[in-house]
Formats: C-alpha cells, structure tokens, sequence
C-alpha cells in the first residue's frame, strides 16, 4: 500500500511495529511526523504495548526530513512550517519515553532518518544499509540530534568525519563504530529487532539514552585540540560556507555543557541556517538536479527505456577514450573504432591509463581493472558496428567529416541503433543532412575528462524522436552522469551560455586590467579557477576552434582579441606545455608568470581598446559583474529561446559544466539573489561605454522593467508585449 501514513500494529509479543511510509524514500514530511507523534502517544498509552520497534515501508528506513518543506521556508521565509523533529519527538517521545524503542533499518537512514533512529535505544540494520548525516550538503546542520547522538555512539573522529564531510557509511562499519548493534538480514530484519526491543523492555539488554552517554567522548582537551583542526580544515575547504563552523559550535557546546544543552543550540542553529542563502542556493540545486529527469514530452509519456547493451566510439582521441571508460566502467560493451591502427592503440591505451588513474586514486581495484577493460574492443572497419545500440562519435570537429561518418553508421548499422555525436557546437541538422535517420540523431555533449565530469547535454534537434532521448537519459543515468536535455543551437546550453565569460575577461585585459587580478576575483566567487588558467588547463586548440564559430552565430555580440594567437606564436601552449599564463611544475602549483606581460602588451597595443590610453579603474566588483552579466545575458537568451526545458536547468548546467558553485545556487539562481534591475542596469551602462557586447537582450530588460526574477521563463503575453513566450 504506498502513499503517506504512518501505522502501528501490535503483535502478540507484546512489541509495536511502527511503520511510516512516503515513497520513495519515506521522507519525514509533516504528515509523517504528525501521525509519527500520534502512533507513539497510542503506543505509550496501550497496555499492551511493552516496547517498539520503527520501520519504514518499501525496503527503506528513512531518507531525512522532507526537502521539500526548506523550498516551502525559503519561499515563505516561515519557520513555523518545521514541525519540532528534535525535542518534542526525537528526545521526548521516544528516548526518553517509559517503553523503549528499536530502529528496524533497511535501504537507508539519512539526515532526520538516522536521528530518529539514533534516538532509539537500538538499531538494528540489514548488511547495504547506507547511514549518514548529509545535511550539510544541504547548507544545513543536523537538527534533530546528531550532532550530539553520533559522537556519542561513534566517538568524535568518525563523527566528524560523518558530518563535515557528508560521508554515509554502510552498517558493517557502522556496526564497528558502535552506531549498529546488530547485522541481520532483510528477512530477519523484523523479528530481530521485535525481540531486541523485549530484551531491552525486560531488562536482559541495556537500555540506552545515547544523548545520555559520555564514555565515547574522549578527554576534554582532546576533544578540543580535535574540534579545533577540524575547524582549521573545514576553513580552509569550505571558506564560503558557514554550516560547517556552526555544526562544530553545536558539538562543541554538547561536549562543554552535556547533551541537552547541545540539542538546544543545534536547534537554534539549525533555524537560522534554513534561512541562509548557502542553504537556499543548496536546497535549490537538490530538487533542480532531481528535475532535470523530468522532460516533458519525453518522460512523460509512458516510454520505457530500450537496453542499451553495446556501444560504439568512434574516434579514440581525449573525448572518445573518455567516453568509452566511463561507459566501460558501468558495464556497458564498447567498440572503439579509429581509422588506423596506430589511432587504435592510442585511444586503447588512453582508455587504460584513465583506469589505472582510478586506481592509483583508490576507486578501483587491479582485478576490477581487468575485467572492465574486458569490455572494450578496438576495431578498424565500420562492417563491425552491425550490432550495436548506439554510437557515439567523437571525432575532430569537421562538418564534412562528421556527414561521412553519418552516411557510413546509417547504412552499418540496425535501424533501431541511436547516432549520437559528441560535437561541442556543430548544428546537429548539418551533421546528419546527408542521412534519412532524423530522428535517431542526437547531441551527447560530454565534458572532459569525459569520465570524470558529471554533466552529459543531450542535445535534441525538432526531428529527434523522444524514445531516442529518453534512451540516452538512462544511458547517461548508468553512467553515473547527471543528462540534462537541451535544444539545438550554436554551442548548446553551456558553451553557448559561457562563451561572453572568457571574452570578457579578454576584454577587462585589453581595458588594462591585470590577468592575474581577474582570476584572482573570479575565484574568490567560487569558480574553481578564473577564466586564464582555465583556458590554460583546457588547452588553447579549443578556444582557437570556438572563436570563429561563435563571432558568425552571435554577430555584434563578441568580442575579438588575438592573445591566444599571440600566446601561442610565443611557443606558449598553457598546461600542456608547462607555460600560459601560469608556469606549471611538476608537484608544484601554478605560479603566474610575469613574463606573460609582454605578450599580453602586444595584444593590448593591437586592439587599442583602453579609453584616453590608460588601463580602468574597476572594483574587484566591478571585475566579477563585467564576466558575470554578459554570461547572465546569453543565459536570458538560451532561456528566451527554449533552449533549455526550464531555468534551473542552467543552474545544474552551470554547476556540473563549468564548475559554477554549488553554494550560489547556479547561474541563474544566483542572479536572482542580485536582481534583474540591477543587472540589467550595469549591462546597459557598460554597452554605453563599451559596446554590443554588453548591450541586454529583451528577455532581461522585460523582467528588468517589471522587477521579474531571471528564472520566470513564461510571462503571461500582457507582461511580454515584446518578448517572445
Ligand atoms: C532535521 C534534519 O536533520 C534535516 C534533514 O534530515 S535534511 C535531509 C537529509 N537527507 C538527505 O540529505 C538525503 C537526501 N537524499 C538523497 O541523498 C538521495 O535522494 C537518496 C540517497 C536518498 C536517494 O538517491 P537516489 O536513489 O539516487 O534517488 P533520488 O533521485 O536522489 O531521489 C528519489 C526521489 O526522492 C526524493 N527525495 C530524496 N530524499 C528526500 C528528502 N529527504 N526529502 C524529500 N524528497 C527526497 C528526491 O527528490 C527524488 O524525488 P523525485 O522522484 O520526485 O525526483
């Protein structure tokens, strides 16, 4: 019986069996919590009850208070709306009630799921079961009394490592730690625990207030000297996020003045981070990324996915060996097809290196090793692909090249085979013009390194048939990716979006600005890097590539500068050759390179763009919004454009693309914390100054002018006299 409810039957032992059901993962919504508190109460007060033990529906235990109830906050801004999880049912009801209660766990205890259970007097779990307290992921902090239960069962270190960390674990380690007392089966889960709960109730097991316990705690000083570095790490991990100090402050102050005492400050806490804006951008990226599976007309429409059992490769270069290690990785047969045979062992051997990469980092074993590579076969002749599912081609990006390639898979393969191609920003009609098969086309624009990037945009074109996409969603799913589903234009959602971000850092280098200083400012937001060392890293072959191809489709809109031209004439290939804009050693961080200057003064004296001859005065504010709102504008025009099924589709793009933090919520999230008006007034002042580059597209001035968020993607046609839907 799925749906939400909470049930209590009583067996002749004497033991209540509680059970909550909210599928899937029977998050603690208020519904659940309410009938929680009620099925307790009528436990407590049946005489015939002399213990409890709590379950969860579906194969799982419980996956945390609902995350859905924080978007309803954050929207609000009313706390109320949290149901008290902590004092009133956690501690009051069931740790401190006069029956004891058992913690039945299968599938999974998160966040809330495994505070309540902690609030058991024991758990009992079956050997997968995942255990964890991931809510700082969630710019929050355990509210329901981990922060003063776990260390208390586990000790303080793996404590730690569990919160600051979002670690789950599973329950043998679990078990180890003191957080499982017992391992059973699933089939025995029930009956275990139901007789664990007796031997408590009678006596014959301890009966434990895990709030209560001291002895795991350590010594005082080191239980500071503890606290202390992990607050030295988590500073300098997490220096834009708050909730990992303040989860430290609510262990620290249980450990100062007992576990009471900590569970009063953790809620406190708790409720002001919810507000938060970490909180709110991390929230908003959690239900985002679950909303990318969601495309309509696609996965709407009673589809099943088709088995995708054997994929073909074409092109064994860094995209193509990428793509066949992370397919080869979940299992999937592949066909590496290069053109000769010195390609082939290339590519091959790129495909093991990436493995043996994982292994040396520890995610895979020797053995593993071996029969993943099992997976993998090297061909030379299109006649080979006669029985594939699907081919992926991930050649150089040639138009005449790519159509050959199309005309030869449509004749080689079966009818039902997907062609899929892997171009970063070639029109997909073009690619497949010289073919009848339409709409079995499809973009699957991988990141690089291919096996590493989570994101994978599957680029739909009018003709590309939806069972077609929601095959190469699950494809992408089973290869641990997050797809995201996007239309067919220049450059797609990502590239498209951040072509303005390495322009205009150009552009603040031409008006005098200093290379270094932008990335220093571009970092400091969160990106990973700033836009020169990323063009360092990436390699300076893709920006000579793009540049053409997006000053035809965006006319008017880009702008022009030689200094990779120049870069490279100076015998400068970035990362690759170990001197761009940075020097880079082996072991050692990049240094800037001051010897880059003369280059970039050249360049500079070319273009001659710097008013009166003398480099701006910008803010390091200034910087940020000069790169950042031109992005914003071309993100009003992917989204204008329906390139993109909904806004924060760009948020999770943006994330898992370009490595946008997580913490501002993505692209267009973030923008709506800074405000339409705002940005589109800066982007007008600057398009004044400086031109078409900066000048706002429609989409940003109607919302501008009506004080809209970025993120309204349909106006109602009497907002948008002049906007398009
Ligand atoms: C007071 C407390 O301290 C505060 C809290 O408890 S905060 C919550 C702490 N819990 C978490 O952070 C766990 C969050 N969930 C997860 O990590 C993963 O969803 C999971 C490991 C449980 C399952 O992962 P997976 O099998 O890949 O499925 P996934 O697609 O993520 O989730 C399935 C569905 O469950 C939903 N879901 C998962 N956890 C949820 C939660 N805690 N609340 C509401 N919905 C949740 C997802 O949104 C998704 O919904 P959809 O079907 O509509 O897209």
């Amino acid at each position: 019986m799925a749906g939400v409810w909470v049930k209590l039957e009583v067996g002749s032992d004497g033991v209540a069996l509680i059970t909550i059901s909210n599928p899937p993962v029977n998050a603690l919504a208020p519904a659940v919590i309410a009938g929680l508190k009620e099925k307790y109460t009528e436990a407590m007060n049946r005489s015939d009850v002399k213990a409890i033990v709590l379950t969860g529906d579906g194969g799982k235990f419980c996956g945390g208070f609902d995350i859905n109830v924080f978007a309803e906050v954050h929207k609000t801004g009313d706390l109320k709306l949290l149901p008290d999880l902590s004092v009133e049912l956690v501690m009051n009801m069931v740790e401190d009630a006069k029956k004891p209660s058992v913690a039945a766990i299968h599938g999974l205890a998160l966040g809330g799921g495994l505070e309540l259970a902690m609030g058991c007097h024991a758990r009992i779990s079956t050997p997968e079961a995942q255990l964890g307290l991931p809510e700082l992921t969630l710019g929050v902090i355990p509210g329901s009394g981990g922060t003063q239960r776990l260390p208390r069962l586990v000790g303080l270190p793996k404590a730690l490592e569990m919160m600051l960390m979002s670690k789950t674990i599973r329950a043998k380690e679990g078990k180890v730690y003191g957080l499982i007392d017992d391992i059973t089966s699933p089939d025995d889960l029930i009956r275990v625990s139901r007789h664990w709960a007796l031997e408590i109730a009678e006596r014959r097991k301890p009966w434990i207030n895990s709030l209560h316990r001291t002895d795991k705690l350590g010594s005082l000083p080191e239980a500071r000297e503890m606290l202390k570095t992990a607050r030295q790490q988590a500073k300098k991990m997490n220096l834009h996020m708050p909730q990992h100090q303040v989860c430290l402050d609510a262990i620290e102050e249980g450990i100062l003045f007992g576990g009471y005492a900590g569970v009063l400050k953790e809620a406190k806490v708790f409720n002001e981070l919810v507000l938060s804006n970490t909180s709110r951008g991390l929230t908003h990226v959690f239900l985002s990324q679950r909303a990318t599976s969601k495309v309509p007309g696609v996965t709407d429409i009673g589809l099943k996915p088709r088995p995708i059992k054997v994929v073909a490769v074409i092109g064994g270069g860094l995209m193509g060996s990428g793509i066949s290690t992370a397919l080869i990785l979940s299992g999937t047969h592949v066909i590496l097809k290069e053109i000769d045979s010195g390609y082939l062992q290339k590519g091959l051997k790129a495909v093991e290196s990436n493995l043996q990469g994982l292994v040396k980092k520890g995610s895979l074993t020797q053995d593993k090793l071996k029969k993943t590579l099992s997976l993998l076969k090297g061909v030379l002749e299109y006649s080979e692909l006669k029985n594939v599912d699907m081919v992926i081609e991930a050649v150089i990006e040639k138009v005449p090249l790519k159509q050959s390639i199309f005309s030869e898979i449509e004749k080689v393969c079966p009818p039902h085979c997907i062609l899929a191609t892997n171009t970063s920003t070639i029109d997909l009609n073009i690619i497949g013009d010289k073919t009848n098969s339409q709409d079995r086309i499809v973009g699957a624009h991988f990141f690089s390194p291919a096996h590493v990037m989570p994101l994978l945009e599957i680029v739909r074109t009018e003709k590309t048939s939806p069972q077609v996409i929601l095959d190469l969603m699950t494809v992408g799913k089973a290869i641990k990716k997050v797809p995201v589903v996007v239309g067919n234009c220049t450059g797609f959602a990502v590239n498209r979006t951040f072509f303005p971000y390495a322009q205009a850092a150009f552009m603040l280098v031409h008006l005098g600005v200093d290379v270094f200083r932008v990335d220093r400012v571009i970092s400091n937001f969160g990106m990973p890097m700033g836009p020169f060392q990323l063009q360092d890293v990436a390699g300076y072959g893709v920006a000579l590539a793009v540049r053409k191809i997006f000053a035809s489709a965006f006319e008017g809109r880009t702008f022009e500068s030689d200094l990779v031209d120049l870069m490279v004439e100076s015998g400068r290939n970035g990362k690759a050759n170990g001197k761009g804009y940075y020097l880079y050693e082996r072991g050692s961080k990049p240094k800037p390179d001051p010897s880059v200057q003369a280059v970039i003064e050249k360049s500079k004296r070319r273009t001659n763009i710097m008013p009166g001859g003398k480099p701006v005065n910008v803010s390091d504010q200034e910087i940020l919004e000069m790169i950042l709102f031109p992005v914003l504008n071309e993100a009003c025009r992917v989204m204008d454009e329906g390139v993109v099924v909904r806004a924060s589709d760009l948020d999770i793009a943006s994330i898992l693309g370009m490595g946008f933090p997580k913490f501002r919520g993505g692209l267009v999230f973030w923008a709506d914390t800074v405000g339409s008006g705002y940005i589109y007034s800066r982007l007008s002042k600057w398009s004044e100054e400086y031109g078409g580059f900066f000048k706002p597209s429609l989409y940003l001035e109607v919302r501008a002018k009506k004080g809209l968020p970025l993120s309204m993607t349909n106006l109602a046609p009497s907002e948008a006299p002049r906007a398009r839907l």
